[in-house]
């Protein structure tokens, strides 16, 4: 029941359905029965009828017809091991969290389907801050699930459709897509560009400069979701695109925010008055650095946030060295032989 988890049950019974909202503290849980509002992380955002907040897992997901999973993607691994005995075969899992595991490089799809076989996996993503959307403000994101075929060899779209006339409402308005590699990755991807626009932004580089970065990080997205089998397309989407756009204009996005911060000459505990907040971004500048150089995909901007946050470079330097590369063509051609996770060299 953190912010995005909140808000999500709101979009939910807002359109109708009956939500359990896990949260690990029952104080928490308790204080939301009582006042119908999350003080920790939705304050003033009063939440619909139809959400019944718990801290019991069992219970939580005891008849599911669906679970939407929001922890930090950190913590995801652990979750399933949690969820693993509690889940009936066969309930659809969609992925509200965004990043690639570190040091594996999965998606966090394959981390669900290799923790928790037997479910169909998708992920639900797009432009989406968690206040404006459990507020009520008009809010459009993308499910994807893979496509698949019945039994009976018919197309079957079913989890994502299904998911979708679920959540659907007056003022959120979720597309089907099909292209759950290319979905992942633009959510985990834009959380980098939107630490590096930060930076840059803070630093008092320009608005020229942020939209370079933002069309040449759709670049960057293209690439690695092409490589690893999903759709250029998908990246022109709410997941890619439109995400990007969002997160990397407002210092109402973590990661934007992390980035002007530390563009000011912050040091990263200075940063967000000490507090421990999810920035995304951090650990998936690592995660996608690691797997992109493994299979031979360039990321240059995400490169320059790595090697900021983790290698001690100097800010501005950095960004100046990016703007001195090599000319490129615009796209960029790949040629690349398709390859999993599972099945890739070491770094
Ligand atoms: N906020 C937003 O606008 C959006 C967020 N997202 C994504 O949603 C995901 C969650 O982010 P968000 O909701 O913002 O984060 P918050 O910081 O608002 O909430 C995090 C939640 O995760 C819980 N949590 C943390 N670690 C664990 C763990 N080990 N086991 C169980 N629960 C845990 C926290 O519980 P506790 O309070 O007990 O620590 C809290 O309920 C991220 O991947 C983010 O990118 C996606 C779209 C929009
Ligand atoms: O993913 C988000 C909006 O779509 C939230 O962005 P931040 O995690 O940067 O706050």
């Amino acid at each position: 029941m953190g912010s995005w988890g909140t808000a999500l049950a709101s979009v939910a019974a807002a359109s109708g359905r009956e939500v359990r909202l896990w949260g690990r503290r029952e104080a928490l849980a308790e204080t939301m029965r009582r006042t119908g509002q999350n003080p920790d992380y939705l304050p003033d955002t009063p939440l619909p009828d139809g959400i019944e907040p718990t801290s019991e897992l069992a219970y939580a997901l005891d008849g599911a017809e669906a679970v939407l999973i929001v922890t930090p993607s950190s913590s995801l691994r652990e979750m399933c091991g949690h969820m693993r005995p509690h889940l009936a075969a066969g309930t659809p899992l969609a992925l509200c969290c965004k990043g690639i595991e570190r040091h594996t490089g999965y998606l966090l799809s394959h981390l669900v389907e290799e923790e928790l076989p037997g479910h169909p996996v998708g992920a639900l993503s797009g432009p989406t801050f968690a206040r404006e959307t459990a507020l009520g403000h008009p809010t459009a994101a993308t499910i994807a699930f893979e496509f698949r075929y019945t039994d009976r060899l018919e197309p079957d779209r079913s989890p994502a459709a299904r998911l979708s006339v679920s959540m659907s409402s007056a003022s959120f308005r979720p597309y089907m897509s099909d292209d759950l590699v290319g979905v992942e990755v633009g959510g985990a991807v834009k959380n980098v560009i939107a630490i590096a626009c930060g930076m840059m932004t803070g630093a008092g580089f320009a608005e020229n400069t942020r939209a370079a970065l933002i069309t040449r990080g759709i670049d960057e997205m293209k690439v690695l979701a092409e490589a690893l089998g999903g759709k250029r397309e998908t990246v022109t989407g709410l997941s890619g695109a439109g995400d990007l756009t969002l997160t990397c204009s407002s210092t109402t996005s973590r990661n934007m925010s992390l980035g002007v911060q530390l563009g000011e000459g912050k040091t990263r505990a200075e940063c967000f008055d000490g507090k421990d907040v999810v920035v995304e971004g951090e650990i998936s500048a690592a995660s996608v650095v690691e797997l992109a150089r493994r299979i031979g995909v360039s990321m240059p901007i995400c490169e320059a946030v790595h090697a900021i946050l983790y290698d001690g470079a100097n800010l501005d330097q950095t960004f100046v060295d990016l703007w001195a590369r090599p000319i490129e063509s615009e796209p960029r051609a790949l040629e690349l032989e398709l390859v999993h996770p599972a099945a890739m060299p070491e770094a």
